[in-house]
């Protein structure tokens, strides 16, 4: 474990960039520092390996001080990944990545072949390492950046703004790609950012820092958006906090109709007993279970019914998986106002009103639901 104690930092000119910050940053797990421009959030990163000294207070790592040990056994013990990635514009993408091995003295070939197993992992085609940084796109180069941090394999790692520079489509997959290989390699990671959406998505635990370089929560995701310590926070958090809470509720306890239901090779008989039912709206299969779209029920007719003149039925939610706000979500899209559920396979387990969805939710908040746990709320608010 991480332990940042009362540490403050004042640079040479008197700016105090961090004032008496504590925290304590578990292991195997992702902590986000967040606050805006100016916070202290890069300087308290790099007090964690030491590329600035703080002027008071001490930093630990696993019970000892950080000062005790030599710098550099101290950085090698942690990666560190910026913005831009910072890659070494005269080496191929393979030369960057095996830097570290080979400076810690592995042979040429073995540090390539870490390398090109890195660079497996974080999603980079073998067919890039002979390129050159430069010939890569913005998110490719991030994706090395990380590969590089990782290959010597160390316990902590430092992330400052590492997906800032591309591009929204770009960001969220790298993101994704984060908690996957987080999940795979269970590495104790602080994270930088100042973007409370990002901080929210990847983070275990959330450090909200204010302008000064003062700590104003430190808290898991759920809770910061349930309950924000003071209006600093709250104001960070944005104007739709309500909304984005949601993403940690399951949308398990949704009950899902299936009456609403028919396939398009339907029966007369069918489609009367689905009518019966008396929703406004059928949702309309296709053979193989999976949704094609909604029809009011007096359009539709045993035989004829054509599956290019529905409504479209709108993003599905995978029922039981993803949370109520992909549920609320898929139902404000929805034409007909109802969203549908998807098994495993894609195929309509139900549909659910917005009405009951919003009961879902009284709900939740009636019973003080707890949030479902840090991992499946990860998924939930991706
Ligand atoms: N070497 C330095 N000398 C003097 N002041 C510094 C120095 N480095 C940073 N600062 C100041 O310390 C404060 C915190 O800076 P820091 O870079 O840690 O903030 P940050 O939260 O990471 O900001 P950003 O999100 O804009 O990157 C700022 O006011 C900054 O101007």
């Amino acid at each position: 474990m991480i332990r940042i104690d009362s540490v403050t930092k004042r640079y040479p000119d008197g700016t105090v960039a961090v004032d008496r910050l504590s925290l304590e940053i578990p292991d195997r797990s992702i902590t986000v520092l967040v606050g805006p421009s100016g916070c202290g959030k890069t300087t308290t990163l790099r007090m964690i390996n030491r590329m600035v000294e703080p002027s008071e207070g001490t930093i630990l790592l696993d019970g000892a001080d950080i000062r005790q040990r030599p710098v550099n056994e101290l950085r090698r013990s942690m990666g560190y990944v910026i913005q831009h990635a910072g890659l070494f514009q005269h080496r191929t993408i393979v030369d960057n990545i095996a830097t570290v091995p080979r400076l810690l003295g592995r042979r040429k070939s073995e540090a390539r072949a870490r390398a090109r197993e890195l660079m497996e992992r974080v999603g980079l085609d073998a067919s890039l390492a002979r390129r050159y940084p430069y010939q890569l796109s913005g998110g490719q180069q991030q994706r090395v950046g990380v590969a590089r941090a990782l290959a010597a394999d160390p316990p902590v790692l430092l992330m400052d703004e590492p997906f800032s520079a591309v591009d929204p489509v770009v960001r969220k997959g790298l993101q994704d790609e984060l908690l996957r290989l987080q999940e795979e390699l269970g590495k104790t990671i602080v994270f930088v950012t100042h973007d409370i959406d990002e901080a929210v998505k990847l983070g275990t635990m959330v450090a909200v820092l204010r302008t000064g370089g003062r700590l104003a929560q430190f808290a898991p995701p759920a809770e910061l958006l349930s309950n924000p310590a003071d209006p600093f926070v709250e104001d960070f958090l944005g104007a739709d906090r309500g909304i984005r809470r949601l993403s940690f509720f399951s949308s398990a306890g949704l009950e899902l109709l299936t009456t609403p239901i028919v396939a398009v090779d339907a029966t007369a008989e069918q489609i009367a007993a689905r009518t019966a039912s008396g929703t406004p709206y059928l949702l309309v299969t296709g053979v193989d279970g999976k949704p094609l779209g909604w029809a009011e029920p007096h359009d539709l007719t045993a035989g004829q019914v054509r599956p290019e003149r529905l409504l479209p039925c709108g993003r599905p939610f995978a029922a039981g998986t993803d949370s109520l706000r992909s549920a609320l979500d898929c139902a404000v899209l929805s034409p007909s106002g109802w969203a549908v559920a998807v098994d495993g396979e894609g195929r309509a387990a139900g549909v659910v009103s917005q009405q009951s969805i919003a009961e879902a939710i009284r709900g939740a908040h009636a019973n003080d639901a707890k949030p479902v746990g840090a991992e499946a709320a990860q998924k939930a608010a991706r």
